[in-house]
């Protein structure tokens, strides 16, 4: 099993340092780096979210830029502690699929939601339309299979890079160049949940046959947004993915 490509390809060693929100920011925005003597050693100081709100509030934040910091936003979104009582208005869960819920659509640059994962439910393998994806587990675990992009030569089945099993707090990360994947929760008596943010925001992405690699075209839709049930007339039969 191979591990998950670093995001940060330098040699820079990067060292996060968590500050309370109510300690002030530093003027560049949540998140401030600067070289020691060294030239090595790169500090961040961080804000914590202390609720989802926080979190919300500071992810407007660092999107208003227009190049994202792949490892702020993960650091970020990792150092939120889980509560469910601050999310559980938008977690609602189908017995047959998992659901997508919208929460905030980040000033049109990107979309976060929560992802409602019932015992047993996975997606299919996909890709994220070029997006950047990052997934934080709220709530329970998630199973991520990394697979390579089919070749159009293929014989047999797709190939597997890697897998882990996602912890309660941890933030994955991918995008197209790192590969497709299938997300499931293995449990037979656990939910989970997740917090997915989405940049830029899509509507549509390719769900491929494990068997072929032969892709489709999807389009996803929200199950709830902002903690309402999205009408039953706009939802089409294919719910997610
Ligand atoms: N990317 C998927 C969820 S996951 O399996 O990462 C979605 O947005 O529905
Ligand atoms: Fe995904």
């Amino acid at each position: 099993m191979e591990i998950l490509p670093p995001l940060k390809q330098s040699g820079t060693v990067h060292e996060v340092v968590l500050k309370s929100i109510n300690a002030g920011r530093a003027h560049s925005g949540p998140l401030a780096s600067q070289e020691t003597d060294a030239g090595k050693m790169e500090h961040t100081e961080m804000v914590k979210p202390e609720t989802l709100d926080d979190l919300i509030q500071i992810l407007h934040q660092i999107f208003e830029s227009d190049s994202v910091n792949i490892e702020e936003v993960q650091s970020i979104m990792e150092a939120y502690e889980s509560k469910p009582q601050e999310w559980k208005k938008f977690a609602k869960f189908d017995q047959y699929r998992y659901t997508r819920n919208l929460i905030d659509e980040g000033n049109g640059k990107f979309n976060l939601m929560i992802l409602c994962w019932g015992e047993g439910h996975g997606s299919s393998i996909h890709d994220h339309a070029d997006s950047h994806c990052f997934m934080k587990l709220l709530q329970g675990q998630l199973k991520e299979t990394l697979f390579k992009w089919p070749d159009g030569k293929m014989h047999g089945d797709m190939v597997q890079k890697s897998q882990r099993v996602l912890q309660e707090n941890q933030c994955a990360y991918i995008n197209d160049s790192i590969g497709l994947h299938r997300v499931e929760n293995v449990s037979h008596t656990e939910c989970a949940a997740s917090l997915h943010l989405y940049s830029p925001p899509f509507q549509y992405c390719r769900t491929f046959d494990q068997r072929t690699g032969h892709k489709n075209t999807v389009k996803m839709t929200f199950w709830s947004k902002y903690g309402e049930r999205t009408p039953i007339e706009t939802t089409v039969s294919q719910e997610n993915n």
